[in-house]
């Protein structure tokens, strides 16, 4: 099913305008939305979870007008918002059948083979038994998708799961995601750039409220080949170079020179050497020229 956003703006009482005529198309699979903080992506995200109004446009899912059906799209929805909250001393099995009663499935067989289902795709089954209280926060974030599977949704929202998670946790997780997003719609918000490398179809790039970009990984980085350039500096040289060359980064290298990425069409210079381009490259040359070429 496609979700289908037209014209949403959203401005807080503060004057933050945190959505600025947002439209986009999403479809099935895994949907990367990439944005610093305070791009909008969670008023975004609440927004199409029904959790909060925008003050216009439009939002259907399939045949679901979302922001005046709201008990329907809910009922397809599974949402991992950016904090979870506080768990009881339960074992994840016992809240897991617990949230399955709420949800309306009142037989214990059924309960528990969908409880069972949903801790062997989180890779939580071996630790069922286990207090989620006591659980690492990779197995927490896990935790809630297993929750969120529990009505089968066909819209999954997860809002920056991977914020805070140890390189072993956050991989484990991007697994279960992925494994998940196989048959269903899944928007994942985040603001490290190798999330999506390694698991959207699709993506966009937010900031300031509004979609920069929209396309797929590869195609977002073909389109930069050969305008990639990198040259070693030393540090001293760095502003030199910056008022000179358009630099995306730089990163030190072992001996404290500097390795610099620089956006242009031609050689900059006999001294630079061609680099591959990079999703990162595509995410800074984004925010580059919204920073450089505000809309007012
Ligand atoms: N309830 C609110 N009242 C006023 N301003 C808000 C409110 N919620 C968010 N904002 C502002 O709206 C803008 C977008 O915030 P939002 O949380 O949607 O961004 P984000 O991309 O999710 O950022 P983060 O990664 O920091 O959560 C920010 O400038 C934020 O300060």
């Amino acid at each position: 099913m496609q979700l289908v956003i037209k014209n949403l703006t959203k401005t807080y009482k503060n004057g933050v305008k945190a959505l600025d005529d947002i439209n986009i198309e999403i479809g099935a699979g895994m949907f990367g939305l990439l944005g610093p903080n305070g791009a909008g992506k969670s008023t975004l995200m609440r927004t199409i979870a029904t959790l909060q109004s925008p003050d216009s446009g439009s939002i259907t899912f399939g045949d679901i007008d979302v922001l005046n059906d709201k008990m329907a799209l809910r009922k397809l929805l599974g949402y991992l918002p950016q904090s979870f909250g506080v768990y009881p001393k339960l074992s994840a099995e016992a809240l897991l059948d617990y949230f399955a009663t709420l949800k309306g499935i009142s037989s214990k067989t059924e309960r528990e083979a969908i409880v069972k289902e949903v801790l062997e795709i989180t890779n939580l089954y071996d630790v069922r038994k286990k207090h989620v209280a006591g659980y690492s926060g990779g197995m927490k974030q896990r935790f809630g998708i297993a929750q969120l599977l529990l009505n089968n949704p066909k819209l999954i929202i997860v809002d920056e799961p991977t914020a805070g998670l140890d390189p072993a946790e956050r991989h484990r997780f991007l697994n279960v995601l992925r494994e998940v997003g196989t048959n269903c719609t899944v928007i994942f918000s985040t603001h490290i750039v190798d999330d999506v490398k390694e698991l959207c179809k699709e993506m966009a790039i937010l900031n300031g409220g509004r979609i920069l970009q929209h396309s797929t990984p590869a195609q977002a980085t073909q389109e930069l080949e050969g305008k990639i350039w990198t040259k070693i500096i030393e540090r001293d040289e760095l502003e030199a170079n910056e008022a000179m060359y358009n630099i995306l980064s730089s990163n030190y290298n072992q001996d404290n020179t500097l390795n610099i990425r620089v956006y242009s069409d031609e050689q900059p210079s006999s001294d630079f050497k061609r680099a591959n381009a990079q999703l990162d490259d595509v995410y800074f040359i984004a925010l580059k020229g919204d920073i450089e070429n505000p809309v007012v």
